[in-house]
């Protein structure tokens, strides 16, 4: 090569390299000059439907703020925050800085060996009072759809912040008075966490049963001729839950279906959508009404831009974007091919990059990434499809793929059945349950929840909202296909894809919206299951809550280590299957944090998530973070969701919230909070080393927060029984 040819090389090289950074930063990072403004802040209240398992009374769930934060900017936010409300009998869980705290004895450390282990796992204490919390003054507060406000401008009143306890489970009955005290009541106001944890079990076989180090069964019991595996957890990933039925094991606690065995081995049992139930029961689905799933509903403005026509295609004949599996385009692909040639022949100009050249592509360093060439492609090509489809939804031009489809490709209708319910709702549309009856060329294992009869997919059905959202659209959709289906069919270097990541499937246009396919969980999400303990005054047990920490962890490990960060953890997006297997979906706003051809982790900036999630550092105006960080606090906030039942603060700012300030300060001071150092569990053992893990958590500094990947070596992690075996632990 002449050193002229070197150097072209290098431009064309170089030139790749910034129009991939270019395509990922638009991509996955909206930025302000793509529209992205604070003002793009939205929320949907959650809106039930009759075939919903959720109830009306349901607290509205989060939503997810997605935007930029321009520091400039007037912060104007349009999120509306609906106040939670607080029985006048819910535990308040702090008292007032600087009273009894200092003198607790729960603040005399013991001198016990396990103790003294646990104290070693600490990291270091917390940060000081000096921790600048610089640019809160930039977040005003939000308009509260059903609390008192101060009038149009949005500005909460005083009564607001007095919400120290941001009860994740409202109790919604008519009957609870929201708690409307003073500052000094609720800082006062002292609550012992309930003993109740511990049932009526035999003591002595609790604590042999959670005493680590646990030996658990030798894996050759979890053989399925041991263990019952029901009918409908027989998919691939399912197959290493254990099951007890089969074994002579005594149940040494029971708690709404949650058991645990005398040998420390346990087996949940979350309640199932009554969508499944009723079909598991009958003999064949539902008589179907044609169009039900893409027929608009009221109350959904889409400005004009998507009529619905009683003569249009609709959603069960919707086509692929995706290409063959043996590489060649899709119908629809040929289809769009068609239609974008000229006269001359000439070819669609945002077609896949010709292979040829893929020896100008940049150097793979970093192989493990979820997002490479292969990906790039499937941006580039998807991307450009939606686009298309857009500008022609825009002038009214209608794609028609189903009038066009050519008669190879299966329907929707003969990969995914047809709708017989809805799960749930999303910033952009509704999430649908599809079933089609099994047949003889359908083979396990399969990779979504399936019974003797039905095999089920979720289908989430995603239309912009308005006009002006089309790019903020077409990217949210993009990223959450790609990382989804990159993480779920994750075959480089012959690994599996990881069991705690819901699998993406497919992606599809019909002539009214586009519509993800993704792998049905039955037992809904996190959230419900919070919603449905609080309405019976329980909560998680701790072992539950432990073994599903451990799945979350590991499932945010997966993503950490193939250069993806979440970004919006919550109880929503965290699905369950009957016996407990837990898978995290909802990539929509998740973070490219590296790519195949980066050895660097980018850090970003700006607020992204819901907000009792987020962690501090995300309020700090035009301060880079890095994204695996607030991962780790978000976990941190779920688990304490699960094993108190409310949030410990509504906003982990401290100028915003006074119940972080106070925790902030509580622990600078005394180095311990109590709320932590009081929360029980079953297993001695195992209460300071999560204690620990906590504090190493909620560190408000995110250079002194503990990374996932540690967390799960923690003693807490490692000696917790969990009803997946992983590999690594
Ligand atoms: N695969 C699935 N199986 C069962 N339920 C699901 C599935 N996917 C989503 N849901 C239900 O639908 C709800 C909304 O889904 P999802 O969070 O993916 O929507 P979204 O548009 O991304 O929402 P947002 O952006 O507002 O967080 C979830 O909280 C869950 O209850």
């Amino acid at each position: 090569m002449t050193a002229q040819d070197g150097r072209e090389h290098q431009g064309l090289a170089d030139r790749r390299a910034r129009s991939f950074s270019e395509s990922f930063k638009c991509l996955f990072k909206p930025s302000r000059s793509r529209g992205a403004s604070p003002s793009n802040v939205t929320r949907l209240p959650y809106r039930s439907s009759s075939s919903s398992p959720k109830r009306n009374s349901e607290p509205p769930r989060r939503s997810t703020i997605s935007a930029q934060l321009d520091p400039k900017a007037p912060s104007v936010w349009q999120h509306t925050y609906t106040l939670r409300r607080c029985s006048p009998g819910m535990p308040k869980l702090f008292k007032h800085a600087g009273s009894e705290a200092s003198n607790s004895p729960t603040r005399r450390r013991s001198r016990s060996n396990k103790k003294e282990e646990a104290k070693n796992e600490s990291p270091g204490s917390f940060g000081s009072t000096s921790n600048d919390f610089r640019g809160t003054q930039g977040l005003r507060s939000r308009s509260s759809s059903n609390s008192s406000c101060d009038g149009s401008n949005g500005t909460t009143t005083s009564s607001e912040s007095h919400w120290a306890m941001d009860s994740l489970l409202d109790h919604s009955d008519n009957d609870v008075i929201p708690y409307r005290g003073s500052n000094k009541d609720v800082l006062n106001a002292r609550d012992k966490v309930p003993d109740d944890f511990i049932d009526s079990y035999e003591e002595d076989a609790l604590h042999r049963a959670t005493s680590y180090p646990i030996s658990l069964p030798p894996k050759q019991l979890y053989h399925e001729g041991l263990y019952t595996i029901r009918s409908h957890t027989d998919g691939k990933s399912l197959k290493s839950l254990p099951r007890f039925a089969g074994a002579d094991l005594t149940c040494i606690i029971e708690q709404d279906g949650f058991k645990v065995y005398e040998d420390g081995s346990h087996e949940h049992n979350v309640k199932v959508m009554e969508i499944v139930t009723k079909l598991e029961k009958s003999e064949s689905l539902p008589v179907h009404r044609q169009g039900s799933l893409s027929k608009p509903k009221l109350g959904i403005a889409l400005s004009g831009l998507f009529k619905h026509h009683k003569d249009e295609c609709d959603i069960e004949n919707a086509l692929s974007l995706l290409p063959n599996e043996n590489g060649s385009e899709t119908n629809h692909k040929k289809q769009a091919t068609d239609q974008s040639c000229d006269k001359n022949g000439k070819g669609d100009s945002n077609s896949i990059p010709p292979t040829q050249n893929k020896k100008d592509y940049l150097k793979i360093v970093n192989p493990d990434a979820s997002l490479g060439d292969d990906e790039l492609k499937l941006i580039n090509s998807l991307s450009s499809k939606i686009h298309t489809s857009l500008q022609h939804y825009l002038h009214e031009k209608n794609l028609k793929p189903a009038a066009c489809a050519r008669e190879e490709a299966p329907t929707f209708q003969e990969s995914y059945g047809h709708p017989v319910g809805t799960v749930g709702a999303g910033a952009y549309g509704e999430v649908k349950v599809c079933a089609r009856s099994r047949t003889d060329s359908d083979i396990p294992p399969f990779q979504t929840y399936h019974d003797d009869k039905f095999i089920y997919y979720a289908v989430k059905e995603l239309k912009p909202k308005t006009n002006n959202d089309l790019e903020r659209f077409c990217t949210k959709i993009t990223s959450e296909f790609i990382i989804g289906h990159s993480l779920s069919h994750y075959h480089k270097n012959g690994q599996k894809p990881a069991p705690n990541i819901l699998s993406v499937f497919d992606i599809l246009e019909s002539s009214s919206s586009f519509i993800e396919v993704m792998e049905f969980c039955p037992a809904g999400d996190l959230y419900g299951m919070l919603v449905d303990k609080s309405k019976s005054k329980g909560r998680l047990h701790p072992l539950e809550a432990d073994c599903f920490m451990k799945q979350l962890l590991h499932g945010v490990k997966f993503m950490h280590d193939h250069g993806i960060a979440h970004c919006d953890l919550k109880p929503e997006n965290i699905l369950f299957y009957p016996h407990g297997l837990l898978k995290i979906c909802d990539f929509g706003t998740s973070s490219v944090f590296q790519t195949a051809w980066e050895r660097r982790v980018h850090t970003q900036k700006g607020i992204i998530g819901s907000e009792p999630y987020m962690a501090p550092e995300e309020f700090v105006n035009g301060e880079y973070y890095d994204p695996r960080l607030i991962d780790c606090w978000s976990c941190g906030v779920v688990y304490v969701s699960m094993v108190l039942g409310h949030h410990l603060w509504k906003v982990a700012s401290r100028e915003k919230d006074i119940s972080f300030d106070t925790f902030c300060k509580e622990t600078t001071r005394t180095k311990e909070f109590k709320v932590f150092e009081e929360l029980k569990h079953v297993n001695s053992e195992l209460a300071p080393t999560r204690k620990i893990a906590l504090y190493c958590i909620f560190q408000w500094e995110p250079k002194k927060r503990i990374s996932i990947d540690k967390l799960l070596g923690m003693q807490w992690m490692k000696h917790t029984n969990c009803c997946l075996i992983y590999e690594s632990s």
